[in-house]
């Protein structure tokens, strides 16, 4: 199974490093697993809507270049469904489980991500109505990430 991320910005806090580095380590046990970043577009503090718009585009098709047609997409979006660890672990097991074998998550910028992102998106996620700053969102998806394969695997680590 291969399990990637898409992201937009860069990782620079050393204690989100450290935390991400740990998980991605556990997870070489269960599947091949790689971190993909996309440089953020600049852009200043008030924007217009359209403005806003061509960000999130520029942004998206960086998103999207990485993206091949036979990857099932799980957008991580604040608009997307709330699902518990457990329901995130089936999902992972039945896409395995019926043939795909390349999952990849979709964490975007400042702005959020394109409407061309979202159509892309086979499932949209969320993780509570709170807003978190894109590079603690990495960390806690690796970790939610490594807890569906526990559960898979019926480990203790998942209580
Ligand atoms: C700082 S947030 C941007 C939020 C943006 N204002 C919006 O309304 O989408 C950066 C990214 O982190 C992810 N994110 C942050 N909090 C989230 C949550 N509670 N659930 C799902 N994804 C979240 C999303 O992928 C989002 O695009």
């Amino acid at each position: 199974m291969n399990i990637k991320m898409v992201t937009v910005g860069k990782l620079k806090e050393k204690y989100f490093k450290a935390g991400i580095a740990e998980y991605a380590k556990r997870l070489g046990a269960f599947c091949k697993f790689q971190i993909i970043e996309c440089q953020d577009e600049k852009a200043p503090e008030s924007l217009s809507e359209a403005q806003d718009l061509k960000v999130k585009q520029i942004e998206g098709e960086r998103i999207l270049s990485k993206i091949k047609d036979k990857e099932f997409v799980i957008l991580l979006d604040l608009r997307g469904k709330e699902l518990t660890s457990e329901q995130l672990a089936k999902k992972i097991d039945d896409l395995s489980t019926y043939g795909t074998s390349d999952i990849t998550f979709v964490i975007g910028g400042s702005l959020g991500v394109s409407p061309e992102v979202v159509k892309r998106a086979d499932m949209s996620i969320c993780f509570g109505k709170f807003t978190l700053p894109h590079q603690l969102m990495r960390l806690v998806l690796t970790e939610q990430i490594y807890r569906s394969f526990m559960i898979i695997n019926h480990r203790t680590y998942h209580k």
